[in-house]
């Protein structure tokens, strides 16, 4: 791809993002790797969706240089490449503060299973990460953000549950583009409302049974297939 198709990719899903209405203001941000140029296209940071064009679309490398743009890349970059260097089967990353699933993060809760919705897209819980320690926010805030996130995967396929919420934060989500990590954002954002929902209608629901759970992901996602591929 060159750094035209990245950028404008890029820019397609930020702009989904916001036609779907999960991001206020300049929040949020997508990003999608191109592994063999080795570099990261992202929104550049503080700039307003409506006012964003493709060319704004910040190029980094692996160790968060920019490498084209006169523009800031997000402040959430450095989460974004520590999710790049450690899960390599993901292409692209988005990060919202939609309202469900920030709740959910402010919380420090993780999303229970309670119904197929959920388990057509996530295996078990989504999960909320760990609080960080005061060591790591002094240390490097926005990278410590992507070792909490990581943390929570350690020795799990990332796609089984491309979602995760950041304590004290916000959802990330990721998938094999950016587009379809937009697509993820959305179902997170959705699966996060019905869950609140559920909880506010029976605070003692329980969880899915195992057997549905395992039936609809796998009916979804089979052994070696990820959503959307056949
Ligand atoms: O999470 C946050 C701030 O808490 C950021 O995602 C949000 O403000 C967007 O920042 P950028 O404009 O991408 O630097």
């Amino acid at each position: 791809m060159s750094h035209t198709e990245l950028k404008r990719a890029v820019y397609e899903a930020n702009m989904e993002l916001h036609r779907r209405n999960l991001v206020v203001h300049t929040w949020g941000n997508v990003s999608q790797i191109d592994r063999a140029l080795g570099l990261v296209a992202i929104k550049p940071s503080g700039v307003a969706y409506d006012k964003l064009r493709a060319e704004d679309i910040v190029l980094v490398d692996l160790d968060n240089q920019v490498v084209d743009s006169a523009l800031r890349p997000s402040s959430d970059t450095k989460t974004h490449t520590h999710l790049y260097r450690h899960f390599d089967a993901i292409g692209g990353v988005t990060h919202t503060h939609s309202t469900y699933a920030t709740a959910w993060a402010q919380a420090q809760q993780s999303i229970p299973c309670y119904g197929t919705t959920h388990a057509d897209y996530a295996y078990g819980d989504i999960a909320c990460t760990a609080i960080m320690s005061d060591a790591q926010i002094a240390r490097d805030y926005e990278e410590e953000t992507g070792v909490q996130i990581t943390d929570c995967y350690a020795g799990r396929d990332p796609m089984e549950a491309p979602m995760v919420i950041v304590a004290g934060h916000a959802p990330f989500t990721w998938g094999r583009s950016a587009d379809e990590a937009v697509m993820h954002a959305v179902i997170l954002e959705e699966i996060a409302r019905m869950a609140y929902l559920t909880r506010t209608l029976r605070a003692d629901t329980g969880p899915l049974k195992q057997a549905i759970t395992d039936k609809h992901y796998l009916r979804k996602h089979g052994k070696d297939a990820y959503y959307g591929q056949k």
